[in-house]
């Protein structure tokens, strides 16, 4: 049976009495044990207690055992059991991808984060990838049922493929066509967990504050979760794919392309190739237009109280959810995605001459000095670099790659909130050009791109707020 706060509290308070008086230097709360077990040994008994400790970012395991009469510890327990949290996943499908990095994600899984696993008990169903887009399609028929969660070991390009695998299964489920950028999207039926093992390891980074896989197992199976947003990407009628990190056009397509092409060079190939392509930047003739983000209609996500009209109650609620929105319209259920985009809130951007055009799902905030990550806003920043000198452009850029909270207080970055852009090259038809999606190049077929946010449609294993 579930416990409820009361009875979880008191059961704490006892915990933690009894904790203390064995050692009174420690107590712990609720979210960082992580398993108890009793030992009966030459006649008595005692309690071990695996628990969390956190230094900076990182966490570790930690053991405490208690000598007690085998009936307090079988007391104590037992109220551990009730409290941890029922949404902890029990049965988890992982996915690892071996090519990842410096090749170390099976290494990496199997001493860091297994032990981790086994210690919870949770149930694994292990996968190892032999090629690029094979966790796409794996997802579009395994049963979901089975699983409280899905794990991706490896960076930013296996996250990417969880995310896009999910995301068109949930899209097909019910009903929708994924090539359609109109489509509605609901919350993925899954949470998803990230151990970092790759090259670059940013969402795991931005989630948890540290790139250590055992930090990233702990956080799964606390079970927290954090919303993030993420963009659907679409051109001449078909979906291309999805982001959760970065969509970048123009000079950062074109630097995850030469990347791509010096991959031997491993993880410095990042420090080394982008430099090349700046000095080799291109300046591209486009118009963009977006839908602004003041235009929409944003009081439906805070104010519970303003009835949506019945068309769109009935459309835009998650099945599952359609009996409370029925009833008084109680859950917080409809995104953004829900609210209808008109032609005339269409606006055109004055530049056309750019050297890049790119989002991130995970917006980037100052904060002091520093640029700190932000999942599951309400906006999502469209950066367009404009024409400048070659010297700004790079002290720009030096910026962003040190995090600095000035790096777009430049007069050539113009940074418009939207809720959707479209792009569109005015090209010279011999010219080939590139996106950047998470770190996976892309290129582009149609003279068009169609970008749309939806928000907080992922729930990510990673820390509380
Ligand atoms: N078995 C495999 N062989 C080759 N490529 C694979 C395999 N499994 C997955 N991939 C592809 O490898 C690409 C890169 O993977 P991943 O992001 O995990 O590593 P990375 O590029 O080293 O790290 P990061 O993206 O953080 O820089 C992804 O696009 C993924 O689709």
């Amino acid at each position: 049976m579930k416990p409820n706060s009361d009875e979880t509290k008191t059961d704490m308070d006892f915990i933690n009495s009894h904790l203390i008086c064995k050692s009174s230097s420690f107590s712990v709360n609720k979210s960082q044990i992580l398993k108890s077990c009793v030992h009966e040994r030459n006649g008595g008994a005692f309690l071990e207690v695996h628990y969390v400790a956190e230094r900076n970012t990182k966490l570790t395991r930690r053991r405490h055992q208690y000598p007690e009469t085998l009936d307090k510890c079988l007391e104590i327990h037992k109220k551990i059991q009730n409290t941890l949290a029922d949404k902890r996943p029990k049965r988890l499908l992982v996915l690892i991808n071996p090519r990842s990095g410096s090749r170390k994600a099976e290494k990496i899984y199997a001493k860091r984060v297994l032990p981790v696993f086994e210690l919870c008990e949770i149930q694994t169903n292990v996968i190892v990838t032999h090629r690029a887009n094979e966790v796409k399609d794996l997802l579009m028929n395994i049963d979901l049922e089975e699983f409280d969660g899905v794990v991706a070991v490896g960076g930013d390009g296996i996250y990417n493929e969880v995310v896009s695998g999910l995301t068109v299964r949930e899209l097909r489920d019910h009903g929708q066509d994924p090539d359609n950028p109109e489509s509605k999207l609901s919350q993925l039926k899954l949470p998803i967990g990230i151990i970092p093992a790759g090259s670059g390891n940013y969402t795991a980074w931005y989630l948890n504050g540290t790139k250590c896989p055992v930090t990233a197992a702990i956080r799964i199976v606390m079970g927290h979760c954090v919303s993030t947003n993420i963009v659907s990407l679409h051109q001449g009628n078909k979906c291309s794919g999805y982001s959760g990190l970065i969509l970048g056009f123009g000079l950062f397509g074109d630097v995850m392309r030469d990347c791509e092409k010096y991959r031997w060079m491993g993880t410095s190939r990042f420090k080394v190739i982008p430099v090349g392509s700046v000095l080799n930047r291109r300046p591209v003739n486009v118009s963009i237009s977006y839908i602004p983000t003041e235009n929409k209609r944003l009081q439906y996500q805070e104010d519970f109280t303003i009835q949506k009209p019945d068309f769109l109650r009935l459309t835009s609620v998650p099945v599952t959810n359609r009996k409370s929105a029925r009833d008084g319209y109680k859950k917080r259920t409809f995104s953004f995605s829900d609210t209808l985009d008109t032609p005339s809130e269409w606006k055109t951007a004055e530049d056309r001459v750019v050297y890049a055009v790119d989002t991130y799902p995970i917006t980037m905030k100052p904060d002091g000095t520093r640029m700190t990550p932000n999942f599951g806003g309400n906006t999502l920043e469209l950066l367009i670099t404009t024409k400048c000198k070659l010297a700004d452009h790079f002290r720009q850029l030096k910026e962003v790659d040190d995090g600095k909270s000035s790096c777009y207080d430049f007069e050539f970055v113009k940074k418009i909130e939207v809720q959707r852009y479209r792009v569109r090259v005015l090209r010279n038809k011999t010219e080939d050009f590139y996106l950047n999606c998470d770190g996976e190049v892309i290129r582009l077929e149609h003279p068009e791109f169609d970008v749309r946010l939806h928000k907080q449609v992922v729930q990510l294993y990673g820390k509380a707020k």
